[in-house]
């Protein structure tokens, strides 16, 4: 389980404060597939950061899975990043002098000291889950976007993470594409009961989402639970 109690977070811009995150209360189950939704610059993006861990709230408290993160210090922070969570973004990130194979398994040597027959079996199996076992010796620049983008979604799951954040993963992607990845998604957080969560404008997401939850200036104006 995620909860914020009480999550402020205001930036520094010279003399000026920023407030972007307003006395944030939420709390998001395992195994939810959920998607946040606003304007732009509403605080989405600072949302999944912070529950991300990539960022800490200015005060407050962030809890995942029992443990108080706002707490860890960067190398502890990093580790539980590293255990805990994967991150699929719109841009997707990949490195591009590693084959697909190698993107994949980069969390794995950096983070997970697993031996390699190991690292080779889960990699197989999640070559195999976003259907790219055909293309695993080829490089990020010789894929289309919705390749690319099933290559990410395999790196983010391949430390096994109990929680995945996903910033706008469709946002350069075609409509069939978009919707590909997000049935790719959805078989994932059902097999796996892996929690998704999104921050989107994407209508496709937001229909195939099961809740939605609404920023606005900083500030929740509306959750709801949907049947998608
Ligand atoms: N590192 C930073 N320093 C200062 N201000 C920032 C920083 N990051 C974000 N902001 C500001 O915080 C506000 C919220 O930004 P955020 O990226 O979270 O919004 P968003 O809802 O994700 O927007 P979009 O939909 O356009 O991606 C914006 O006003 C933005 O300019």
């Amino acid at each position: 389980m995620i909860a914020n109690e009480h999550v402020n977070k205001t930036y520094k811009m010279g003399e000026v404060d920023l407030k972007v995150i307003k006395d944030l209360n939420l709390t998001i189950e395992h195994g939810e597939f959920v998607a946040i939704v606003g304007p732009s610059g509403s605080g989405k993006s600072t949302v999944l950061n912070l529950i991300g861990c990539l960022d800490k709230p200015t005060d407050g408290k962030i809890t995942i899975e029992g443990i108080d993160v706002t707490v860890l210090n960067r190398t502890d922070l990093a580790n539980f990043r590293g255990q805990n969570i994967g991150f699929i973004f719109q841009s997707f990130n990949l490195i591009p002098v590693l084959s697909v194979y190698e993107n994949i398994e980069y969390p794995l040597i950096m983070i997970q000291n697993l031996p390699k027959d190991e690292r080779h079996k889960r990699i197989m199996k999640l070559l195999e889950d976003v259907d790219m076992l055909d293309q695993k010796d080829k490089f990020p620049d010789q894929l289309s976007g919705g390749q690319r983008q099933r290559v990410a979604i395999a790196r983010a799951l391949v430390t096994n993470p109990k929680i995945v954040f996903a910033d706008e993963p469709t946002a350069n992607l075609d409509t069939d594409t978009s919707n590909q990845i997000i049935t790719l998604m959805r078989n994932i957080q059902k097999e796996f009961n892996t929690t998704f969560i999104f921050a989107t404008h994407d209508e496709k997401i937001v229909t195939a989402v099961d809740r939605i939850i609404t920023l606005v200036d900083g500030v929740i104006t509306d959750d709801k639970r949907v049947a998608s």
